[in-house]
């Protein structure tokens, strides 16, 4: 395939490393510096209709190039032709969440936790700059090392959108009296956006606790969607044993059917299983900007998470 020149100029590209619906993933090398970096190729024709694709593209385009957080992949540089866009990355090396649950069957819960302390960090993120992630899952969730204690990066916002919240406030500051109801309500469901992503990380802690899918067309007779939209999952003993009830409670409060009660990534942060102190330390440390990790953090001040011990397991009891 033609890649651009300027891109060949700066970077050789070697083996593809991932593959994605809408595209692969190649292992490439600055030239000037012999740096390793991902290579994500997305190839145009993909998206459904050319003007959606186009809008989507750039919307996945800016917000990529826009965020910057320790758990939200980086572009390093961006390049297109007329049927291909390349987005230069930083390389993750343990590759996606979605191998390192299969491989290792189910995560042990304390790593399931480090990880998904950092995906929500990721989201609250996202959320606080009006952006709705509405793609989670373990394929988009990558590891920087083959390591359990490891810093993990959200990725693939080709399904992102960004609130219109100023274009809906700027309508309801005109007299409501011409508006329908919908541009209210409607405003309500925006409002409730967000909500989608909560539900989304609590199939990847289920996920990631389990090792199994909370919603599979192997359960019972009714559809995926059916199940979805009952919000029934089923927790199989075996799976679940060794899960404690306050990361069980996790999962219960996120995979709640109504987007008024389920439980917001805020919220999530504040639950008692993520106020484990140990676990919050590790995180922040890898979350520190490269080579900080590791100096003495004499001079740092203490970390504002919640420094209490996790109460004892109340949450076991549903509300
Ligand atoms: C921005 C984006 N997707 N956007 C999109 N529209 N996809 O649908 C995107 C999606 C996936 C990735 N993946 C990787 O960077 C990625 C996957 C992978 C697997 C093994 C090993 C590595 N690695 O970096 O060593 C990997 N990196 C990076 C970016």
């Amino acid at each position: 395939s033609s890649l651009p020149r300027a891109l060949q100029d700066k970077y050789v590209l070697t083996r593809r490393i991932g593959t994605g619906v809408c595209g692969e993933v190649r292992l490439a090398f600055e030239r000037s510096t012999c740096r390793k970096f991902a290579v994500k190729i997305i190839n145009k024709k993909n998206f459904q209709s050319e003007g959606t694709a186009t809008r989507n593209a750039e919307t996945e385009i800016e917000i990529l190039q826009r965020v910057d957080h320790p758990c939200l992949i980086k572009t390093e540089d961006f390049y297109q032709t007329e049927d291909s866009y390349y987005i230069v990355l930083e390389l993750m090396e343990g590759g996606e969440l979605f191998h390192r649950v299969k491989s290792q069957q189910q995560l042990d819960e304390g790593v399931a936790k480090l990880y998904f302390y950092q995906m929500l960090c990721a989201v609250q993120y996202l959320h606080r700059n009006g952006i709705i992630h509405r793609d989670l899952k373990p394929e988009n969730v990558l590891l920087s090392s083959s390591e359990d204690e490891c810093l993990i990066k959200v990725t693939d916002f080709n399904q992102s959108r960004i609130l219109e919240e100023a274009a809906l406030m700027r309508t309801l500051c005109g007299t409501p009296s011409y508006l329908a109801p919908e541009v209210f309500t409607h405003a309500s469901s925006t409002g409730y956006g967000l909500a989608v992503d909560a539900w989304s990380l609590g199939v990847l802690l289920f996920v990631c606790l389990s090792g199994y899918a909370p919603f599979h067309e192997s359960f019972g007779e009714r559809s995926v969607t059916e199940q979805i939209i009952h919000g029934e999952f089923t927790m199989v003993p075996s799976k679940w044993r060794r899960v404690s009830n306050q990361a069980k409670d996790v999962v219960r409060k996120l995979l709640v059917v109504d987007p008024k009660l389920r439980m917001t990534v805020d919220e999530a942060l504040q639950h008692p299983w993520l106020q484990d102190q140990p676990m919050l330390q590790t995180a922040h440390r890898l979350m520190k900007p490269a080579g900080r990790g590791d100096e003495d953090d004499e001079d740092d001040a203490p970390s504002a998470a919640v420094s209490t011990e996790a109460e004892p397991s109340s949450a076991g009891s549903l509300n």
